[in-house]
């Protein structure tokens, strides 16, 4: 089901579409006509271009986009850093990445604490957990769990040079304010915030429980929606429902970079450490811009899900709602996939997953409800925890879920009502921090045997009837 309710109607208004061009004005023709970069750009604006792709990337992968600003993003003091990390124990920096540990074994982990103490805000409660590659080289990616118990400060920005975000709400209501607009990004809903744009993340309710959730930065290339092959032309997300914002602006920015009334932190990603800098401008001054390199959100509840209505269980990149490529044809760095309510309808199926071993790795995170084939409860895979089958780990149900499913009456049955899993499926094999194996606590140790140390025999003999 779609997310229904709409808070803040009047702040928050969106242009539909992916991978669209757009332009959009806060202030009537802001947006020069018919140039770029004009002379004197309107409203005594500076023209500012944002390339997400290199200028000579061919026209069906360049991404960029020109912003109207009252000031341009360059006057700042030097950046300072790296900084110490402000949550350094927690595991975020390049100390952390640096030091992951590569582990074959299945993991879960139970419900990542919320920021009880209200001491954190969105970035300095991001935990690193996972990750893989190298963002100086623009390869592999990185997975955070974030748990905020405020919104940043109302002078600070934050940007990752390293790459692209993918943030994932499980808990809590994100009001994400980016150089190109606001979004307001509930649970069920997901954004993506594209390399090096300036976001501030609040908490929409201030009075509840904070906020906790999900990030994957991917390093290398770009999200796009996947190919639906024989599916056809519409099918899975659908371009029209993924929404971007318009133009939105603050005006505090003095008459030159140097002598503006406040002061602004704006906090860099950049090669896994954290850099600041602090401006007397604000960061959000795009008074119009244009272009196709730009935040958006996508509510879950859209997702428009296929699967047999024959037999056998398909592969999960059926669910797949964005998709990072790399250079090899049909693998990618990384998959953004749900695992929405749907019906099962397979006639002599085994319908949960079957038991398997990818050269994929496979994290996932549990947003609402349960999932088909782990038990939930306590010590089981509950919303809000997450679990990592890496690359060639054996995984599957869990002994009783594959006994009920193995006896069950194959009627036509709709699962994950309510519910909604994910998985960040990647080619790389992942390491997990010292923070993900340890610090965090939330490592369910008996993953393993409590999971599969139960599954039977069923093992007629070799003379045994078949599927028996
Ligand atoms: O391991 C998992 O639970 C994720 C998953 C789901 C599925 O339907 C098929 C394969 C797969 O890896
Ligand atoms: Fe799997």
């Amino acid at each position: 089901m779609p997310v229904t309710n709409f808070p803040f109607k009047e702040k928050y208004q969106y242009q539909n579409g992916f991978d669209s061009y757009f332009e959009t004005e806060a202030v009537p023709d802001a947006l020069p006509q018919g140039h770029n970069s004009p002379q004197k750009p309107p409203l005594g604006l500076y023209a500012e271009k944002l390339s997400g792709t290199a200028f000579t990337a061919p026209r069906a992968q360049n991404k960029q986009s020109w912003l109207y600003r009252i000031l341009p993003a360059c006057a700042h003091p030097p950046f300072e850093g790296p900084a110490p990390s402000p949550n350094a124990s927690l595991g975020l920096g390049a100390a952390a990445f640096g030091a992951l540990r590569y582990v074959p074994d299945q993991l879960r982990w139970d419900p990542f604490d919320l920021d009880v103490e209200r001491g954190r805000d969105f970035v300095e409660g991001l935990h690193l957990i996972a990750g893989g590659g190298d963002p100086a080289v623009k390869s592999g990616l990185a997975v955070y769990v974030y748990a905020a118990g405020r919104s940043m400060g109302g002078r600070e920005a934050f940007y990752s040079a390293d790459g692209e975000m993918l943030i994932v709400p499980q808990t809590g209501v994100l009001d994400v304010r980016t150089e190109m607009g606001w979004l307001l990004v509930r649970p069920m809903e997901i954004c993506v915030i594209p390399r090096g744009v300036r976001f501030w993340v609040g908490l929409a309710e201030e009075d509840g429980p904070g906020a906790r959730g999900y990030v994957m930065e991917l390093f290398q290339g770009r999200f796009v929606l996947p190919e639906l092959g024989p599916i056809g032309s519409n099918g899975l997300a659908n371009a029209r429902d993924f929404q971007a914002p318009v133009a939105s602006f603050d005006e505090d920015c003095g008459s030159t970079a140097g002598d503006g009334p406040n002061e602004y932190v704006v906090t860099g990603k950049f090669n896994n450490s954290l850099f600041r800098t602090v401006q007397r401008h604000t960061p959000f001054d795009v008074v119009a811009w244009h272009g196709n390199y730009y935040p958006y959100k996508y509510d879950l509840g859209r997702f428009n899900t296929i699967g047999s209505i024959s037999f056998d269980h398909p592969d999960p990149s059926i669910f797949t709602v964005l998709s990072a490529p790399s250079e090899t044809p049909g693998t990618s760095v990384a998959d953004f996939v749900i695992f929405p309510p749907r019906w099962l309808v397979g006639e002599d199926t085994f319908r949960p997953p079957w038991y398997h071993r990818n050269t994929m790795s496979e994290f996932m995170g549990l947003i609402q409800g349960g999932y088909d084939a782990k038990k939930g409860g306590n010590g089981g895979f509950v919303p809000g925890g997450a679990s990592l089958h890496n690359v060639m780990s054996g995984h599957g149900p869990d002994a009783e879920s594959y006994e009920g499913a193995r006896n069950a009456e194959l009627k036509p049955a709709k699962v994950g009502e309510g519910s909604c899993a994910f998985m960040f499926e990647s080619c790389l094999m992942l390491g997990v921090t010292d923070w993900g194996l340890k610090t965090c606590q939330k490592v369910q140790e008996a993953y393993n045997e409590h999971s599969w140390g139960g599954v039977k025999v069923h093992w007629k003999g070799a003379g045994g009837a078949q599927g028996v």
